[in-house]
């Protein structure tokens, strides 16, 4: 966003201008320079509490909607709009992503809302996750998801579109995008996140297979960039962010809407079709079965 003060350049839409001081780069430095001791602003829904560090310009949002923190049309909706308070808030330049939930990062989209729904329900509910995306794929801050749990498909799509990926060393916690495990098929969208993070070959594999990856194997393969114990994450997300945040903002935004503008612009250029393929695939009866017969399972497994 442009600081309000009059500049001596052309101020592209979205970035700032380029500050010499390294004190001064971001959206932190658009505040007044009086030295305040460090002050939090805390807000906060029933599926997700988000706290801002005024001083270092760090937000950290916990997801917190029990029992798995499934991404339902009203969590997203949340979502989005946590997401749009803290881009619109010029003191806040990153974003650390986690779970309150013990052992889940995200369970994914919530499948009751893509199970005996209206026509009208899908395409309300696809067009949330779709904006969901759209916003934190394209955030100008930097994001980073500290892991702390398993985290399938859409689960796995929130990680996937921050700018660095932390998981908790736990041999029981996995993450991947599953989908054809249910039977249904990852949009275009989701495997063009996935490509970009892993590359071709890997994902190929990973989503014809559905694979869900234990911790180890998915930082061999590049879906998370690191392995820590539990008690270190949000240490290790502190210092990764201050890392990022050490560049001058307007250099790291360019950069990052440089690698990512043609995935975006392209699910832009294709969002109503998108939404159409969604439900007409979701509608199917056979599709409807196979996710009827995946509930089933989840259930069976419990007792
Ligand atoms: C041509 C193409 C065109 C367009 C594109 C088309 C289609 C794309 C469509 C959709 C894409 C979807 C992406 C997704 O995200 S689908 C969701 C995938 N998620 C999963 O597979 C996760 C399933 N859950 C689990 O594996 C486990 O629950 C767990 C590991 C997350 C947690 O295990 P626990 O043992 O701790 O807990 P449970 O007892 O299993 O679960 C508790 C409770 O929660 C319910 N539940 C779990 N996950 C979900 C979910 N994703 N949605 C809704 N509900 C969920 C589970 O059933 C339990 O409920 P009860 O207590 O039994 O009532």
């Amino acid at each position: 966003m442009c600081p309000s003060v009059p500049l001596p350049s052309p101020c592209p839409p979205g970035i700032l201008f380029p500050y010499s001081s390294p004190q001064l780069w971001g959206r932190a430095a658009l505040q007044p320079p009086v030295l305040l001791p460090t002050q939090r602003r805390t807000f906060s829904n029933n599926k997700i509490l988000v706290e801002l560090d005024t001083s270092s310009g760090v937000a950290t949002m916990k997801f917190k909607s029990p029992p798995v923190n499934s991404l339902s049309l009203d969590f997203l909706t949340e979502f989005c709009i946590s997401l749009e308070k803290l881009e619109n808030d010029r003191a806040c330049r990153a974003l650390i992503i986690t779970s309150a939930i013990p052992r889940i990062f995200s369970s994914g989209l919530d499948i009751m809302e893509m199970f005996g729904k209206s026509t009208e329900h899908y395409a309300e509910f696809w067009r949330a996750v779709q904006e969901m995306w759209l916003r934190l794929y394209g955030s100008s801050m930097v994001t980073v998801a500290a892991i702390n749990g398993s985290s399938p498909a859409g689960g796995c799509l929130i990680a996937l579109s921050c700018d660095y990926r932390i998981m908790v060393e736990n041999p029981k916690y996995v993450i991947g995008l599953n989908e054809a495990q249910l039977g249904i098929v990852a949009p275009f969208w989701f495997k063009d996140t996935f490509v970009n993070t892993v590359g071709h070959r890997v994902a190929e594999r990973s989503l014809q297979l559905g694979l869900l990856h234990p911790v180890t194997e998915a930082h061999q393969i590049g879906l998370v960039d690191e392995v820590v114990p539990e008690e270190k994450l949000q240490e290790k997300a502190a210092a990764v962010v201050a890392q990022w945040l050490a560049l001058p903002d307007h250099a790291r935004q360019l950069t990052k809407s440089m690698m990512r503008k043609a995935v975006l612009d392209h699910m832009l250029a294709h969002r109503e079709e998108d939404i159409q393929n969604f439900v007409k695939f979701i509608s199917k009866d056979s599709i409807q079965k196979s996710l009827s017969m995946y509930m089933e399972m989840l259930k069976k497994k419990k007792s």
